[in-house]
């Protein structure tokens, strides 16, 4: 890594030049391309920003042969010209790149956005990456049938597979018929990069833990996911804007972290000790920021550091410092304000091109809430320079840290210090590198400038300098040389051209390149978000519109089904009904019409005439409703027949489903109620004495003949000629005239009295019984009774069957009202499906596109001119 187009050495000065130098600097840096994200809180930055006015006029290419009088005071020589031209050149470079990239990160930003809204409308699934062989779990099996709610684990793949690259192969595995959605492999899982879901529980692994999880779960980690990116391309974009640049230096505890500061500075001014005691960020910077002052701003917890308002801070002086840093309860931060007064050819701090701020962080490992502060404070810096111990190698969390770092800065700075300690450097060297290797690839493939072993504690310490102003160098910092330390001092001088070259003159790289990183990563990872869901989306889509398909036939075979269902029950309740009802009507008639020829009661005897009248009016009420109940027990058995046939009709539409319920009829309960009008008292059929004597004239004329024989028989015979009985007295009397009359009346009456005697105790029998009938039949008729009773009869039927006929029809409508509304949700759900493979398709493109564009950033070129300069 040379300095070839840039060497800050080379350049005129010395007197002014750190001044000039930085001006014309700024001037460039401010050359009208940058964007225009600006804090005020920061003064630091404020000196740095932009002039668009000077830049411009700075830049104009009419304004260059006048520049180097401004920068240098004196002559100008055509190669100096060149320089300071190629220097504008290339600083165009840095702000075209710089503006580029926050137009990238606004895009993103935007992008990022959407996807969020849409992860809320249409959770988006997260791409399972690999297959596990073991067999789907019943539960995956049904969360993958049609119709069923998709789990997160469900991944309905098309066999179509897009044009990709690597990623999306790796993403999109070759989909099978039966292909069922299972995990993904956790080395796989790495895939994605800033939207990985790293969730830890114990043993189990990330990849399980996202299997196990709601979809909605997954669709909200991701959301997580999404704000942390928002809210890191924002601090990017601040940072690309700041023009100063800030270098963290981190590592693990006790490495040698605030020695190797302070042998950059060439002062004690951070403390060192065995024990660990860096406890607080401490932010070292030029002093001239604070108006040349050196002292400490300790910022407390809570309070955002202005350095114009002293309400934000304490201050204390340096030698505080020492006390300060161990202090983590009290301040959240250090700002460290110190005189470099080397030439900034040699100072880090002060070096003429662009303010630094050096970040001693506290020691991984010190606890977790450290270590996790110094995690997040990465995302805020430029370059990282990480420093590892060399006796004790890269620790777990030095690796995570890398890792994690590396997902934006692609370039880690790797400081391997207390070399001295080590007796086979050439071991120790190979193992430290090929660490490096698998953390951190790119660092690797330039690890001559970006991995350096060295011996902090031997770079000797300015004693003018000590950081406790006391001036006492002694051999207590540990600093300085021991006579073997000229191999380590250049070690060390070789360390510091690198850092400053990565950090001063390969500031495209160590501050453009982790934002184009991190958004090449993040484009990366929602590409492959975009084109999984694509999938997903389209797959979706197919299966929906399959599904609605099956359905909306089911659904009119459902409402013909049910339709003509209903028409049978109806029919069927109504055959039922009429054959009760004829049934009835038909058996109580024939009863009624005949119930005066039977014989019901053997007649006892004149003396029991009345009785034997009651008994058999008892008789035939019974008959009557024997008959009732026999007409009851035909309709319960007709009734039993028509609920069985509604069930069978209920089984064989409904069999196995919740829609129906089967149902035992017992028809005892029928008719339970006794309305029949017998039993009400509606018809008594009271014995009256008119019950023994029928008087109808054909009855009386048999009667009377027979008397009248008898007469005739016991008397004179006159009576040959049949009449009525009246009329046979009258024409009795006339003829015989009222004389004979009289002779003959006593006998004749006697006999005739006599004869009606005998024959009405003869009747009795025939007359009680037919009287009795007649009554009931009159009786009946009024009440309407044989057609009551059958429409009570049948009516019972009806209402009984109803109530399977009602079951059917509820069964049917469930059945139908879920079926229209699976249509309905189907319908829906194609329709934000549909949406869904719009946006992500577009998202796919878009990503896709974004990325090919910002991997075009040449970052690192140097303009054609620059070639001629060496
Ligand atoms: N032998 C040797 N000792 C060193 C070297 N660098 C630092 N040390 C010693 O290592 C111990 C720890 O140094 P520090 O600079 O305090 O380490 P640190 O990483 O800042 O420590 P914390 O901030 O507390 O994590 C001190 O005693 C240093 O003198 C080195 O290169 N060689």
């Amino acid at each position: 890594m040379s300095s070839s187009y840039f060497d800050i050495d080379d350049l005129p000065g010395p007197s002014n030049r750190r001044n000039t130098n930085r001006e014309i600097y700024i001037s460039a840096a401010d050359s009208g391309y940058g964007a225009s994200v600006h804090s005020d809180e920061d003064p630091h930055k404020q000196q740095n920003d932009p002039n668009s006015e000077s830049s411009s006029t700075l830049l104009s290419p009419g304004s260059v042969p006048s520049m180097p009088n401004l920068f240098t005071g004196r002559g100008v020589d055509d190669d100096s010209t060149q320089r300071l031209l190629q220097f504008q050149i290339q600083q165009l470079h840095y702000n075209e790149n710089r503006t580029a990239l926050g137009r990238a990160i606004t895009t993103v930003m935007n992008i990022l956005k959407e996807l969020q809204a849409m992860n809320h409308s249409w959770p988006a699934h997260y791409p399972l990456f690999g297959r596990s062989s073991a067999p789907p779990t019943p539960e995956e099996d049904s969360a993958n049938r049609p119709g069923v709610r998709r789990a997160a684990t469900e991944i309905p793949v098309s066999p179509s597979r897009p044009n990709g690259k690597a990623k999306e192969e790796a993403l999109l595995t070759p989909p099978s018929p039966t292909d069922v959605p299972r995990l993904m492999s956790s080395e796989i899982s790495h895939e994605f990069n800033v939207l990985k879901l790293d969730l830890k529980l114990g043993a189990v692994s990330p990849a399980q833990l996202v299997q196990s999880l709601e979809k909605s779960a997954v669709a909200s980690l991701l959301d997580g996911k999404i704000s942390q990116a928002l809210k890191h391309l924002l601090s990017l974009r601040d940072r690309i804007e700041d023009t100063s640049s800030k270098v963290l230096i981190t590592g693990d505890l006790n490495a040698g972290k605030s020695t190797f500061c302070n042998a950059l500075l060439r002062r004690n001014v951070l403390p060192e000790d065995q024990q660990p005691c860096t406890n607080v960020f401490c932010e070292v910077l030029d002093a001239q920021v604070n108006h040349g002052v050196e002292e400490v701003h300790a910022v407390p917890h809570g309070s955002t550091y202005n350095i114009r308002d002293e309400r934000t801070y304490d201050v204390f002086s340096l030698a505080e410092l020492e006390r300060l840093a161990v202090s983590p309860e009290i301040y959240v931060l250090l700002k460290v304000y110190i005189e470099d007064k080397r030439p900034p050819e040699e100072s880090l701090l002060r070096n003429g091109v662009v303010d630094i701020a050096l970040i001693d962080a506290p020691g991984l490992n010190m606890d977790s809430m450290q270590t996790t502060a110094v995690f997040a404070r990465q995302e805020e810096i430029d370059v990282v320079v990480f420093v590892v111990s060399a006796e004790n190698h890269f620790t777990l969390s030095a690796k995570e840290f890398i890792w994690n770092a590396a997902h934006e800065k692609a370039f880690i700075f790797i400081v391997v210090n207390r070399f001295d300690n080590i007796r086979d450097k050439g071991r120790c060297s190979r193992l430290i590198l090929e660490q490096v290797s698998k953390l951190s690839p790119q660092t690797y493939n330039d690890s001559e400038d970006l991995v350096h072993f060295v011996s902090s504690n031997k770079v000797p310490i300015n004693p003018g300098d000590g950081g406790d102003d006391d001036g006492d160098d002694d051999d207590n910092d540990g600093h300085g040389g021991n006579g073997e330390g000229n191999d380590d001092l250049a070690d060390f001088d070789r360390l510091e051209r690198c850092l400053r070259n990565f950090v001063l003159e390969k500031r495209a790289i160590s501050k453009l390149a982790p934002a184009k990183t991190y958004l090449l990563n993040l484009l990366g990872d929602i590409e492959a978000l975009g084109s999984y869901n694509e999938e997903v989306a389209n797959a979706e889509v197919d299966r929906l519109k399959q599904e609605l398909e099956q359905i909306a036939p089911v659904y009119e075979t459902t409402l013909a089904n049910s339709l003509h269902v209903s028409e049978e029950a109806d029919s069927g309740i109504e055959n039922t009904v009429t054959t009760v009802y004829e049934h009835t009507r038909s058996k109580l008639e024939t009863v009624i019409n005949d119930i005066g020829n039977l014989n019901y009661v053997d007649y006892p005897g004149l003396l029991f005439v009345y009785s034997y009248a009651s008994d058999t009016r008892d008789a035939m009420l019974v008959t009557l409703q024997q008959s009732v109940l026999e007409c009851e027990e035909f309709a319960r058995k007709k009734t039993t027949a028509g609920f069985n046939t509604l069930k069978a009709m209920g089984l064989q539409h409904f069999d196995g489903t919740s829609y129906y319920t089967e149902k035992i009829f017992n028809n005892s309960l029928m008719f339970s109620r006794k309305r029949d009008l017998l039993a009400r008292g509606s018809v008594s059929a009271d014995v009256e004495i008119s019950d023994f004597f029928d008087l109808d004239q054909s009855e009386m004329l048999s009667g009377m003949g027979m008397s009248l024989t008898l007469a005739t028989v016991a008397g004179t015979g006159a009576f040959g000629v049949p009449t009525t009985f009246y009329s046979s007295i009258a024409s009795a009397t006339s003829l015989i005239g009222l004389k004979n009359l009289r002779n003959w009346i006593v006998p004749a009456l006697s006999v005739a009295l006599v004869a009606g005697a005998v024959y009405f105790v003869t009747e009795i029998p025939k007359v009680v019984p037919r009287k009795i009938a007649k009554k009931l039949h009159r009786e009946l008729e009024a009440v309407d009774y044989v057609h009551s009773n059958s429409e009570r009869i049948s009516s019972e039927c009806r209402k009984v069957l109803r109530f399977p006929a009602e079951d059917l029809r509820r069964a049917f409508q469930s059945m139908l009202d879920e079926q229209a509304s699976q249509k309905m949700d189907r319908t829906k759900q194609i329709g934000q499906a549909q949406d869904a493979l719009k946006y992500f398709t577009r998202l796919h493109k878009e990503s896709t596109n974004n990325r090919a564009m910002i991997s075009k950033f040449d970052l690192e070129s140097i303009p054609e001119t620059m070639g001629e300069v060496e």
